[in-house]
């Protein structure tokens, strides 16, 4: 069993940090907040991020110092808000053992740059590739923690980092798989919660399933393009990562995506959505950035381009799907 550290203890960081506790492992969590950093280690609880956990494993603590945090780390975590990791990881570079290993929980791509987290975590860190994992699939944070069973995908260009990073977080309770497509796992993790938000919102201004089995339909289709177009294998869309996360994303009121597109349904603004949110909806700030991605690699975006227009220009959910359905009879 192994050392780890996870950077973040939001819901995701904490769940996790869990399951690697329970497969074995001595888990330390860094946060930056004193008050979680202090209910983790003292009262073995996240009360901020993670309230439906009353006790976190024995093997499991906490740490808001730095250095402290990575300095003995075999195995390192990342689950910080995609658009923070830059700026968050920066402050570890120089503090990281040579031969630890990174793992990237986030599912976004970075605006202004458009780039993947796989891509930032890279280069915040100074990073090879050979040293980096993403591990992503249909992960609610709630349910893992309450031991559901889950599965995950677990990719590097390097298989022995693969196995190496699913040995530590296999339990009998989640169970992770290996792949060596890194672009398809990033692509199928960011782009989902832009579905999501979608279907969300269609849910919230009342329609039912056909709407939403559109919405997942084309919505897959359209990263599946533009995840090929950037480098992706066409089969990890249909994976775990892919189509698994999309439905467990695309359905539940668990996921903050639905839930933030569910309010923006409703009439709420992007403003009074982002107060009601409990944690960071990836997908708000993807939508637009993924834009960026797609111009480069000559993609279009349709889904993408209308949830971002109601994002940034605040038009409604029956005006972005007048939008997308335009009136030209194109091939499926
Ligand atoms: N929740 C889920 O079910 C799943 C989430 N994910 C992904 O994991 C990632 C994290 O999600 P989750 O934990 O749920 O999100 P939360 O919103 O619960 O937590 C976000 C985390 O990012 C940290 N953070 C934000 N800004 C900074 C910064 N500038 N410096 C350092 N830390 C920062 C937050 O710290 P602070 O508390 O101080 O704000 C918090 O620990 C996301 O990319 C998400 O898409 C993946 C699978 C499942
Ligand atoms: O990625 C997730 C489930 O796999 C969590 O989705 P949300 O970030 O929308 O809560």
């Amino acid at each position: 069993m192994a050392k780890v550290t996870v950077l973040g203890a939001g819901a995701w960081g904490t769940a996790f940090g869990q399951v690697l506790a329970d497969a074995g492992n001595d888990v330390l969590m860094w946060a930056r907040e004193p008050e979680i950093v202090e209910s983790i280690r003292e009262r073995h609880c996240n009360e901020v991020r993670l309230p439906s956990v009353a006790k976190l494993p024995d093997n499991m603590t906490a740490t808001g110092d730095r250095a402290e945090a990575v300095k003995d780390a075999e195995i390192i975590i990342v689950a910080i808000a995609a658009q923070f990791a830059r700026v968050a990881l920066e402050e570890f570079k120089g503090l990281i053992p040579d031969k630890a290993i990174i793992v990237s929980l986030m599912k976004g791509i970075e605006r202004g740059t458009g780039k993947r987290m796989d891509e930032v975590v890279k280069e915040a860190l100074d990073l090879p590739d050979g040293r980096f994992a993403a591990l992503s699939g249909p992960n609610l944070s709630k349910e893992v923690a309450a031991r559901n069973p889950a599965g995950a995908v677990i990719a590097s260009c390097n298989p022995y980092v693969a196995l190496r990073v699913a040995r530590a977080c296999q339990t009998n309770y989640f169970k992770p798989f290996t792949s060596e497509d890194v672009i398809g796992v990033e692509m199928c993790g960011s782009m989902k919660n832009v579905v999501a938000l979608a279907v969300g919102m269609s849910r919230g201004a009342g329609y039912g399933e056909n709407t939403a089995a559109m919405i997942e339909t084309r919505g897959l289709a359209e990263l599946t393009k533009l995840g090929i177009a950037a480098g992706a294998k066409a089969e990890t869309f249909a994976g775990l990562a892919g189509f698994g996360d999309l439905v467990a994303t695309c359905s539940s009121p668990l996921s903050r995506n639905f839930t933030f597109g569910y309010n923006l349904g409703k009439g709420m603004s992007v403003e009074e959505a982002t107060q009601v949110s409990n944690g960071v909806a990836e997908g708000v700030p993807t939508a637009t950035a993924v834009l960026a991605l797609a111009k480069e690699v000559g993609v279009s975006v349709p889904l993408a381009a209308a949830v971002s227009r109601v994002i940034n220009d605040g038009i409604s959910f029956d005006a972005m799907m007048a939008e997308l359905f335009g009136e030209d009879i194109t091939e499926e």
